[in-house]
């Protein structure tokens, strides 16, 4: 609320002509909205920053831990990822174009979403009586999606479910699952598809390729294995690793 207060003030003094063009920018504009319709109330501005705080932070950061973890135990995934970087951005930074071209990394992610990815299940309320297939769903019953369970079953996924082998998204994700698109969804189905799907996977590709193109990784022997459930999937003691600077 004080940083909202700060960027009115530069407003009224003067200082700024708007409340500025970021995410934040654009809520403040809708709390002063003169349409009183259309005006967010300060509780409801407060609430979207904690909700994209949350939905944002903690569960990108799992992301791209377990991935390094991923990187550290798998030596051979690790030096194709680097390859790649390498090969697209030589020794800059990543730039969208670049991203873009990436084939390995997104495989390394897709891998990682799938066994590390939302412990907690989607909950969903059903609206009116349906059937799903021989199953049927009375009107006003919760539902719980366990993301997670449906990420491990080796029906879908097969008897090394529970290997790490980025093959599998090889080519693509629709591939990887034979077309059923409820058997991978790390952020969710539908319309209420987390909106923030596109950045989390940018963010991840930007900072795995930026950590290979500097460091090789190891993980450290003081490493003790402990996912643990909480707003993601997150390591209990985190995750040591060791950075070998490669020049
Ligand atoms: C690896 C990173 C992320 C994962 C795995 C993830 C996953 C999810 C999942 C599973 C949902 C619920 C979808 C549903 O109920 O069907 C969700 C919702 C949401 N996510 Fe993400 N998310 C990630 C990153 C982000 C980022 C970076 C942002 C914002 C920049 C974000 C913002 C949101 C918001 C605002 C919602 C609520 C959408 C709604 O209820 O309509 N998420 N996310």
């Amino acid at each position: 609320m004080e940083i909202v207060k700060e960027r009115e003030e530069k407003v009224v003094s003067g200082e700024a002509d708007n409340y500025g063009h970021d995410y934040l920018g654009i809520l403040v504009n809708a709390y002063r909205d003169s349409d009183e319709k259309n005006r967010l109330s300060m509780e409801d501005l407060v609430d979207e920053c904690k909700l994209f705080f949350l939905a944002a932070q903690a569960t990108v950061n799992s992301l791209i831990a377990w991935s390094l973890m991923c990187l550290a135990i798998h030596e051979d995934w690790q030096e194709k990822a680097r390859r790649e970087v390498i090969e697209i951005f030589g020794n800059q930074n990543p730039d969208s174009e670049g991203i873009a071209k990436l084939k390995i990394i997104p495989m390394i992610i897709h891998e990682t979403e799938r066994l590390y990815g939302q412990p907690n299940p989607l909950m969903r309320k059903v609206g009116r009586k349906a059937r799903v297939r021989g199953l049927v769903l009375p009107a006003d019953i919760d539902i719980r999606l366990a993301t997670i369970a449906v990420h491990h079953d080796p029906q879908l996924w097969g008897d090394d479910v529970h290997l790490f082998k980025p093959e599998r998204f090889a080519e693509g994700i629709a591939k990887a699952t034979r077309n059923n698109a409820a058997a991978f969804f790390p952020f969710g189905l539908g319309p209420r598809t987390c909106v923030g799907i596109s950045f989390a996977n940018a963010e991840a590709k930007i900072a795995l390729s930026m950590i290979l193109q500097r460091y090789a990784i190891s993980l450290s022997p003081a490493y003790v294995h402990s996912p643990q459930v909480h707003l993601s999937l997150r390591p209990r003691h985190g995750i040591q690793v060791m950075l070998h600077p490669l020049q």
